[in-house]
């Protein structure tokens, strides 16, 4: 289900007097407020949608206008608000996607539409009553109730509005999110010997027979059906892997080595430690079971079995039964190309990049092809510069630095201007509470870390290898259920280093995200949501596997 966002920021504004869209609420405009309350939920937000079939039609018009934009361009469905809502509870809009066709009683501009209302709601704007609860009733939405929603009509409300709060989603939802707006790369044939480290994107198939023949599996003799029940044999020429051999006639016996391709006739290898060898002459004093130690042809593979599914990382192993299936050629996601911005004055003017190296290490240990920029400073400008710049060639880029609530915080209006959509600032979590997620209307994840280093690595460790498994098809990565020895209480999804062990776990001493000195120690990470002992352990590092 492919949804646009659209904010609707026709109307005239009548009792406000000048554009409402471009007024400013704590610092930023009214429709960026709106924009933000709905961008979670929808994989592309769209402005400045001409209403439809002519303006003046009220709000219906800019709907009908931006239902057929999005049936346009491949939509399911539209989610609309106002640019005078600046904020909406977090709950509404997943409740009017899952009810669509849904209106919102408090505000019944706030919808989610299906696009295939588009012809029916231009033939109801040729009736007499236009208003929302008209074409609710006609097209059968259902009415969703809420809290009272404030919207902002005149100057006065700018000053009278509390501050809107940031819909944060918990920790679990947050990787939702990312899964949702990320899609996998591209698909490249490559040589099987260069797919080390490499991630399958279709199923591969075995090419030819494993064991390629009926083999000997040990150093003997061969011997056919007819003298299995005993007798005294010639020895014949011995048989070496690689051999091709005549027939196997009844009365002989050949010497035959591993991996050498069992003649025709031959019907078990006895082995050379229970042979009872007499000159050029072998004595069978008794029976010798049938099929002994014999490899039988494609018992491991035969052409055409599927031996490898999609999304597998190829390890070593992995490549060696490979090339003994005789593959050749394989199918993988394309290497991600992830950009690296550490951002901040004070690095490189008394304080070390730690995020940058550490982020593109974790990275390289992927095998994606990483780009470390030099620190970029706190404006606004050059960060957003830095970014479009990445943008030109990278998959993935990843911010540190400037992602809170400081006056040198740059990185979400920097996001916005190179024309992405926020899915997420701010996640209910501890560290990385300022994470940030935003895809570009090319699909392009931007992650904005934030500066303090096991902040910055926390966000990556779970956003940044969410995001990485989205672009490589792989799937989600799940966690071991454990139990923890503390109890928080914070309202917070709680992250912490722990060492992983039998009983109770606690995490180690030193937990705060400027703190480095545990994660020499720790080996994974403990996520505990608030008010239970409950928790989930991943790895300190997502080895994709
Ligand atoms: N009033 C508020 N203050 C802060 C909030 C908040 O919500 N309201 N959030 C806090 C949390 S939580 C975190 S985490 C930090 C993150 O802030 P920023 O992402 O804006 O990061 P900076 O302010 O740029 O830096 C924070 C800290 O990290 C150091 N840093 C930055 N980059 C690097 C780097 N590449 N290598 C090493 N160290 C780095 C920087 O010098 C600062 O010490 O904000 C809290 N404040
Ligand atoms: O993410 Mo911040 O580290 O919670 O201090």
């Amino acid at each position: 289900m492919k949804r646009l966002g659209v904010v609707l920021a026709g109307g005239r504004s009548s009792r406000f007097g000048s554009d409402k869209a471009r007024a400013m609420l704590e610092d930023r405009p009214l429709i960026d407020h709106a924009r933000d309350t709905i961008a979670p939920f929808v994989d592309a937000m769209a402005t400045d949608i001409p209403d439809h079939p002519a303006p003046g039609l009220g709000p219906l018009g800019g709907l009908c206008g931006a239902l057929r934009h999005a049936k346009a361009r491949g939509f399911d469905a539209v989610v609309v608000t106002a640019c005078d809502i600046p904020q909406l509870p977090s709950d509404v809009v997943p409740k009017l996607i899952d009810a669509a066709p849904a209106f919102l009683l408090e505000a019944p501009v706030v919808g989610c539409w299906p696009v295939g209302l588009a012809d029916q709601l231009e033939a109801f704007l040729g009736g007499e009553d236009r208003s929302m609860h008209a074409w609710a009733r006609a097209c059968a939405a259902t009415g969703i109730a809420s809290d009272p929603i404030r919207n902002i009509n005149r100057p006065s409300d700018l000053t009278s509005a509390p501050k809107p709060k940031p819909n944060r989603p918990a920790f679990f939802e947050a990787i939702a999110a990312v899964e949702h707006h990320v899609a996998a790369l591209p698909i490249e044939t490559i040589a099987l010997t260069d797919a080390l480290g490499r991630v399958t994107s279709a199923p591969v198939q075995a090419r030819l027979f494993h064991p390629a023949a009926d083999m000997s599996a040990m150093d003997g003799f061969v011997l056919t059906a007819a003298d299995c029940a005993g007798g005294d044999l010639a020895i014949g020429d011995p048989i070496f892997a690689g051999d091709v051999s005549a027939p196997l006639p009844p009365g002989t016996a050949r010497p035959i080595m591993t991996g050498a391709i069992i003649p025709a006739g031959g019907a078990t290898v006895l082995i050379k430690e229970r042979a009872t060898v007499d000159g050029d002459r072998l004595h069978i004093t008794e029976p010798v079971a049938t099929n002994m130690n014999i490899r039988r042809k494609g018992e491991d593979a035969a052409p055409g079995d599927e031996v490898l599914g999609p999304g597998r990382t190829i390890s070593a192993p992995m490549l060696g039964a490979l090339v003994a299936y005789g593959v050749e050629t394989i199918d993988v996601r394309r290497r991600p190309r992830i950009a690296i911005i550490p951002t901040g004055d004070e690095l490189g003017s008394g304080i070390i990049d730690v995020n940058g190296p550490m982020i593109a290490a974790l990275f390289a240990e992927t095998g994606a092809a990483v780009t470390l920029s030099a620190p970029v400073p706190d404006s606004r400008e050059a960060i957003a510069g830095a970014i479009a710049a990445a943008l030109a060639t990278a998959d993935f880029v990843i911010t540190t630095g400037g992602a809170s609530a400081g006056e040198r915080d740059h990185i979400p209006d920097a996001v916005r201007d190179v024309g992405a959509a926020i899915h997420f600032h701010g996640v209910r979590m501890r560290p990385g509470k300022p994470v940030l997620f935003a895809t570009t209307p090319g699909g392009v994840p931007i992650l904005g870390l934030p500066g303090n280093p096991v902040a910055a690595l926390v966000g990556c460790r779970f956003f940044g290898m969410a995001t990485l498994r989205r672009l490589l098809g792989l799937p989600s990565e799940a966690g071991r259920a454990v139990t923890s020895a503390v109890l928080p209480t914070n309202g917070v999804a709680n992250v912490t280093r722990v060492v992983a062990g039998d009983g109770p776990i606690s995490p180690l001493p030193g937990d705060r995200p400027h703190m480095m000195r545990s994660l020499l120690t720790a080996d994974h990470w403990m996520v505990q949501l608030s008010d239970t002992e409950q928790a989930t352990l991943f790895p300190l590092i997502d080895r994709l596997g």
